[in-house]
């Protein structure tokens, strides 16, 4: 039995409902043998649980941290590890992954990117950061990706942005133009913002009427505290679950339908009058 219901239009059934696992999670900054191992301790502890989940979703850069003055060395080759083990999970337990983002070692630099897997362990999609957050030192050691990521999830229009990309809620608009329902974030955000992840993530739930979904991580590295928070937000801006700053799974299931509803009770998408400002 599937744990979401479906509606049956001949071949293309469309989930209503996708319960989902977010890890939130510690990671060692340098440290891919021991990110590994727990990354994939902690996805074998979600799908073990009575919660069964459709969709798990992992942090920003979770192979290597901000190790960014060794990221050439750390990073993964062509992002080889994190596909076989990802691929891997997801055909054992039937499950799909946004497996967060890695640091991918590509013959032209390392790239922030995000894999995502079917439940049959087919790679969907492919998304590398476009927007790099000079704070944190990314445009020195990072290239950036030159296109967006979109995917269907279970018949689910989805798609996703890497953290310091939801301050640009142009390329959200997009996204959601372009038939986006769910957003998903992987991230790796610190203090003192918390604020601004907040507000931003719901500014981006609220204004293109869409789920967003963001996996934050924690703990201190590098001079930075990341405080978690990661955050389930519904197409209203309700914030259905949250984490607080400890290691955690956050699990939620959302209604798909809400979107659809959202959008007619207030029709932005129809309101709009681009010829004026874009
Ligand atoms: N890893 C990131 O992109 C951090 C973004 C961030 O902290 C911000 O304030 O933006």
């Amino acid at each position: 039995m599937r744990a979401f219901s479906l509606i049956d239009s001949g071949d293309d059934r469309v989930a209503h409902s996708l319960r989902l696992a977010l890890i939130q999670m510690n990671i060692e900054a340098g440290n891919p043998e021991s990110n590994f191992a727990k990354m994939e301790r902690r996805m074998e502890e979600v799908v073990a649980g009575e919660f069964k989940p459709d969709v798990l979703v992992l942090p920003e850069m979770w192979n290597t941290g901000y190790a960014l003055d060794r990221i050439g060395e750390l990073a993964d080759p062509r992002g080889e590890r994190t596909k076989a083990v990802v691929s891997a999970f997801c055909r054992k337990h039937s499950v799909t992954v946004v497996a967060g983002s890695v640091a991918e070692k590509r013959a032209e630099g390392v790239t922030n990117t995000i894999h995502v897997f079917d439940r049959s362990g087919t790679e969907i999609a492919e998304y590398s950061k476009i927007h790099l957050f000079r704070l944190m030192n990314e445009h020195q050691h990072l290239l950036a990706g030159e296109r967006e990521g979109r995917f269907e999830l279970d018949g689910v229009p989805a798609a996703a942005m890497i953290c310091y990309d939801i301050r640009f809620p142009e390329l959200a608009r997009k996204l959601a133009l372009g038939g986006a329902q769910i957003l998903f974030v992987p991230a790796e955000w610190p203090h003192p913002r918390l604020h601004h992840w907040r507000t931003l993530l719901q500014a981006r739930a609220i204004e293109n009427q869409m789920f967003v979904v963001s996996c934050n991580t924690v703990g201190e590295s590098g001079g930075s505290s990341f405080f978690g928070h990661s955050m389930v937000i519904d197409p209203w801006g309700e914030v259905i679950a949250e984490a607080g700053e400890e290691e955690t799974i956050l699990r939620a299931e959302i209604d798909i339908s809400l979107v659809e509803e959202v959008r007619g009770r207030i029709p932005v998408f129809e309101d709009r009058r681009p010829n004026l400002y874009l």
